[in-house]
């Protein structure tokens, strides 16, 4: 075998050394942007010409490597190239394992500088202050739906969505031994206990379920305590040492979780874009209908409507709004001036590219 393998394995090398010729081209190219991009002071990470780059690789390519493979390579490559440029910071709710950490790799690869918060809010104020460059925070879960705090946040922060991810959530539980023999807890994030609750009812419901900050902090539970069982993500499992007692517990199996990235840049189109507002109206009849009338006059189509209360005790809301488009394509800033004058509150929280 080793005779047939030897060939290959140097045509492998052969390859190997031009891909790494061509790597440290586009390095250097990248090193030739940022020089430009400090004599302006111009933002370092741009994720509407990232998701580009990401969406012409797939495009393009010809196989047979898979076409979301290509793009996790491409990603890498980019968050490399672009830390020479400077290594962008990212605030994001800690410990490390989390989902929100998946979902920081994903959108920025791993050249990134990551800031752990212990909150939601803390991530908005950690980019408030300029500490961190961006956050990330989850805005809604497929099976739990919204998560309120971010959506109040959003409501008051001078920070832009400048970037949406989407990663597939799958919850494992797990112990340090690696059986459930003398686990009197199960702890998680209290999403992740909803969203693997009928798993739980029908397999364990004698064992108490224990509401923790966050998933992560579950296993770092977990492997202090042999009573504590975790449910997490098993990158999180992995962290901390834990072994896997039931993979894939969540009760949905496509659930899935959206993710903002916030900051201070207004990023730019991408030509596959979405625009996030938050707008409320009179409390009368007829007046959501009134309000939402510019969106179809000028076609444009709305993705998400969600509500919240806006806690003036008077039974009026606040609309959280996704639309097509970026708000520097004509249809849609004119849908939007007319939208806003129709409204009691307008506020764009911010245009950029469509998760891939
Ligand atoms: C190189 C650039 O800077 C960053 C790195 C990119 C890349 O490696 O392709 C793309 C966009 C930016 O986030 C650029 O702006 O073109």
């Amino acid at each position: 075998m080793d005779n047939k393998l030897k060939p290959l394995r140097e045509q492998i090398d052969a390859i190997d050394a031009q891909i790494l010729d061509l790597l440290n081209r586009r390095a250097r190219v990248a090193e030739e942007v940022g020089h430009v991009k400090a004599e302006t002071n111009a933002p370092v990470f741009r994720p509407e010409r990232e998701a580009q780059v990401l969406r012409g690789v797939a495009e393009r390519n010809p196989g047979p490597l898979n076409g979301s493979d290509v793009q996790t390579i491409f990603r890498e490559i980019m968050s490399a190239c672009r830390a020479l440029e400077r290594r962008v910071s990212v605030a994001y709710l800690g410990p490390a394992g989390t989902f929100s950490e998946q979902a920081v790799y994903q959108q920025f690869g791993h050249a990134v500088a990551g800031e752990l918060c212990v909150s939601i809010d803390e991530v908005f104020r950690a980019t408030e202050a300029g500490t961190a460059d961006f956050g990330v925070v989850p805005i809604e879960n497929s099976t739990e739906g919204t998560i309120n705090r971010t959506l109040d946040l959003l409501l008051q922060t001078s920070l832009a969505i400048s970037g949406e991810i989407s990663i597939p959530i799958h919850h494992s539980l797990m112990t340090k031994g690696g059986s459930m023999a003398g686990i009197t807890r199960i702890c998680a994030h209290s999403q992740a206990l909803a969203q693997c609750q009928a798993w739980l009812n029908q397999h364990f419901p004698q064992i108490d379920r224990q509401a923790v900050a966050s998933n992560g902090e579950a296993a770092r539970m977990a492997s202090d305590d042999p009573t504590v069982a975790a449910i997490a993500g098993e990158i999180a499992g992995e962290k901390y040492g834990l072994q896997v007692v039931h993979a894939h517990i969540q009760d949905d199996p496509h659930n899935r979780t959206r993710f903002a990235v916030i900051g201070r840049l207004q990023t730019a189109p991408s030509g596959r874009d979405q625009t996030s507002l938050v707008l409320s109206v009179p409390n009368q009849p007829g007046a959501v209908h009134r309000m939402l009338a510019p969106l179809a006059a000028h076609g444009v189509s709305m993705t998400r409507f969600e509500s919240r209360p806006a806690r003036t005790g008077a039974w009026e809301y606040y609309f959280y709004v996704d639309i097509e488009g970026h708000l520097q394509e004509e249809k849609v800033a004119c849908a939007l001036d007319e939208l806003k004058r129709n409204a009691a509150f307008f506020k764009v929280l911010g245009s950029y590219p469509l998760a891939l």
